[in-house]
């Protein structure tokens, strides 16, 4: 049973005691259904339903990200294979963001996503794994690592990509049929990054003096090979292909006499001709070894149990998803299916936070549900803004779900100008998001400041903001709730989307001050209600420009009947202040009729208006156009005090959860204590930080165009809308798993 099946509140906790109950029947067959649906979401790269299974609406039970398929050729495969294998980043990113673990097993194989990606060759897929930790070493159960795949496969990005990882280590693991990574080659240029690796390793570790009795034994034997790859240099790497024996192996471990793998023929198109005998008989030396060790273990064993799985793997490598190494064999061996391969457990280890780990430091803002504050975090004293959310408040007004909807876009969506979700846990009384924190305030406090914005500044927020709806809408997501007070602005003057709440419509039923300052931006169709789609989006891009320009939304009146019919009926005025192309823009985004609206179709359309001419999107995405600054002098403390940050200089605010705990222990000591104060399954989300290592922070790319991200080290903890688990050199001591 998986840990997300387990967290769930309402399953019977003894399944064994109950297996007759109805409910527990019921509940069991809605979850191999959804299951299998996971599966098949998960093959065709469908991040969308992925998500809507993972954390369902409708109070049933979760998918499980650790299922098994159960049929067809992609059989004991997970989820995360599948994902893998359909070649869709956004659902691996997902799956991983969601808790799959990046070493999950596949049932009858032992392939890790590792190994699949390593057959397919997608060295993105690959990069993403290795972030995620990925374990090189695992093997399969004819023991082949996923770097015999990647060689097998002739993939030389990929080996390089795996060399890089703990690969002195692995260039000396041999597969079922003796072959080390190196003997699976299957071309020219795959060997040459191995030799070029071993040439580089031998560099490293030994020294000037080694390097000089390297290079004089490559003279002995004639060998040129000076560690690069030069395209039709064939003879130099026919010669340098001689059998170990005649050279020196540079790399510690792998000093192999026996070796006769590299007999091999180079051909004039860089395809390697194997030695089809020596290659026999090897395999065959191979094999015997293990079986006689085998036997030697039987004997030795007082019970007399016969061999088992584990002490033989001679068996021909089947299913392997690339053309296997040795599958010129043709030598049959019993196969012994090795017991079933359970999850690697350790490998992805997060810190665990709570309230204690932060210190308050100012009260951002406040909102519907609670409020936000400005922390740091006690262990490395990186500022997070901290959204605390009150679970009685949700709970009585029924809008879990839109909380959940928050942390669930949150955990997996990683954009520049997004704001990246760092940890999500919950108190008995609080559902708290704690993210990137962006120290400039938002775009309203910045316009009550500046009574509008010029034009240039208004024009690159718009096309941040648009970059990031575009992001969104192709995940099949929509906003829905763009207003000045949703945009925040980074420490580099960076425009960042943060609050995915979509609360709004409850909260406007209630009539809370929150709905009144967003009113003034709902889109006609809404107001309507004729349904809306990704248009409301591009609609309240129009009315945020209007506002950036002119100080106020259009169509504002302090009366909301007449504001609301307004925005159904009036006509739009801009003033004339507004140049002709921004005019242009705005009637163009604010058009009522919304399969009229530019970006009707797509949202990326609407970077084509001639008021992003001089916009070059592509170096906007890495963050390379800089926001002209809207006050030349304007320090983050000083944007922020007029209408900015709540709280007291010098002062921390009050803790909502001491708050809270005040409350709830009261309650409790008085046996009241509410549902509300459930836990919430699949909420808590976190990570361990990773070690700083140099040029850590470049590099970093971006879920839509895989260009660099973002120029903050706190948000590089995340690649690619995944935890990115860096090889920490110890294990932190709060670490737990997810
Ligand atoms: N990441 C952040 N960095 C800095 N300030 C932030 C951040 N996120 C939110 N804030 C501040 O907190 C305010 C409220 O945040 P948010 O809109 O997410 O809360 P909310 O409860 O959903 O509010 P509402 O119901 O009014 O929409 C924002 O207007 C902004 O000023």
């Amino acid at each position: 049973m998986d840990s997300l099946t387990q967290s769930f509140v309402g399953f019977p906790s003894e399944p064994s005691r109950l297996r007759k109950a109805k409910p527990w029947r019921l509940w069991w067959s809605e979850k191999r259904r959804k299951d299998e649906r996971l599966l098949q979401a998960a093959a065709e790269g469908n991040s969308r339903i992925i998500l809507e299974l993972i954390h369902p609406n409708d109070g049933g039970p979760p998918a499980g990200v650790h299922s098994y398929c159960k049929s067809g050729a992609s059989s004991g495969r997970g989820p995360l294979h599948l994902a893998v294998a359909s070649g869709v980043v956004e659902a691996v990113e997902l799956l991983l963001g969601q808790g799959a673990d990046v070493n999950f097993c596949s049932r009858k194989t032992r392939l890790t996503p590792l190994h699949v990606a390593s057959a397919y060759g997608s060295s993105e897929m690959v990069d993403l794994l290795l972030e995620a930790r990925a374990d090189t070493l695992s093997k399969t159960d004819d023991l082949q690592l996923a770097l015999h795949y990647a060689a097998a496969n002739g993939h030389a990005e990929v080996v390089k990509m795996l060399l890089q990882h703990e690969g002195t280590s692995q260039l000396c693991v041999r597969n079922a049929s003796g072959q080390r990574p190196i003997d699976s080659a299957s071309d020219l240029h795959t060997v040459c990054v191995f030799r070029e690796f071993e040439a580089r390793r031998g560099h490293e570790t030994m020294g000037s003096r080694r390097n000089s009795a390297s290079s004089e034994a490559s003279t002995a034997t004639g060998s040129s090979y000076d560690g690069q790859c030069t395209g039709g240099s064939d003879i130099s790497v026919a010669v340098h292909l001689l059998p170990c024996q005649t050279r020196p192996c540079l790399v510690g471990d792998c000093q192999d006499s026996q070796d006769g793998y590299a007999d091999r023929t180079p051909l004039a198109s860089g395809f390697l001709l194997r030695n089809a005998r020596t290659d026999a008989v090897h395999r065959l030396m191979h094999r015997t070894r293990q079986l006689d060790e085998a036997l030697s273990e039987e004997r030795e064993r007082p019970d007399g149990r016969t061999l088992s799985a584990k002490s033989f793997k001679a068996a021909s490598p089947k299913d392997s998803p690339g053309r296997s190494p040795s599958a010129s064999s043709g030598t049959s061996t019993p196969k012994i299916r090795t017991p079933f391969a359970r999850m690697r457990q350790g490998s992805s280890r997060v810190e665990k936070v709570g309230p204690n780990s932060f210190e308050l430091v100012n009260l951002l803002g406040r909102g519907s549900f609670g409020e936000v504050f400005q922390v740091k975090h006690k262990r490395t004293g990186k500022a997070y803004a901290m959204k605390v959310l009150q679970k009685s408040r949700i709970m009585s007004s029924n809008l879990l779900r839109y909380a959940v909807t928050e942390r669930n876009i949150l955990a997996y969506i990683r954009h520049p100008y997004i704001v990246s979700l760092h940890y999500a846990f919950q108190t008995p009384s609080h559902l708290v998001l704690v993210l990137q924190y962006c120290p400039r305030g938002n775009l309203q406090h910045l316009i009550t400041r500046e009574k509008r914005l010029c034009e240039d500044l208004s024009r690159v927020y718009t096309a941040e903001i648009l970059l990031a709806l575009i992001h969104l809408h192709e995940r099949h997501t929509v906003f829905r709730d763009l207003k000045p007070d949703n945009v925040v602005i980074d420490e580099a003057h960076h425009a960042l989307l943060t609050d995915f709440g979509l609360s709004k419509e409850g909260v406007g039923q209630r009539g809370t001050k929150s709905f009144c300052g967003s009113v003034a931006f709902l889109a006609p169709e809404i107001l309507l209600r004729k349904g809306h789609n990704h248009t409301v989006d591009i609609y309240n891009l129009g009315v945020l420009l209007y506002d950036m320009l002119t100080g106020l939304p259009p169509f504002y009146h302090h009366d909301r009947e007449t504001l609301f019919a307004n925005i159904k009926h009036a006509r739009l005025e801009v003033p004339l202040y507004v140049s002709r192309i921004a005019r242009s823009f705005i009637e163009a985004t604010m058009e009522r009729e919304p399969a009229k609206r530019i970006g009707g179709h797509h949202t990326s359309d609407v970077k084509g208006h001639v008021f992003f001419a001089d916009v070059d999107f592509a170096q906007l995405m890495r963050r390379e156009v800089p926001p002209p600054e809207a006050h030349p002098s304007d320090e983050p403390s000083l944007s922020w005090n007029r209408h900015g940050p709540l709280g007291l200089a010098g002062r921390a605010p009050e803790s909502p959860f001491a708050r809270a705990d005040r409350g709830w222990r009261g309650r409790y000591t008085r046996g009241q204590n509410s549902s509300s104060e459930r836990g919430v399954s699949g909420w808590d989300f976190s990570f361990v930080p990773p070690t700083r290592s140099s040029g850590s922070c470049s590099g970093q790319q971006s879920a839509v165009s895989g260009q660099n991200e973002d120029s903050d080290c706190s948000t590089s903890t995340y690649r690619r809308g995944i935890m990115v688990h860096r090889r920490p050199s110890s294990q932190s001591s709060h670490s737990q798993d997810v």
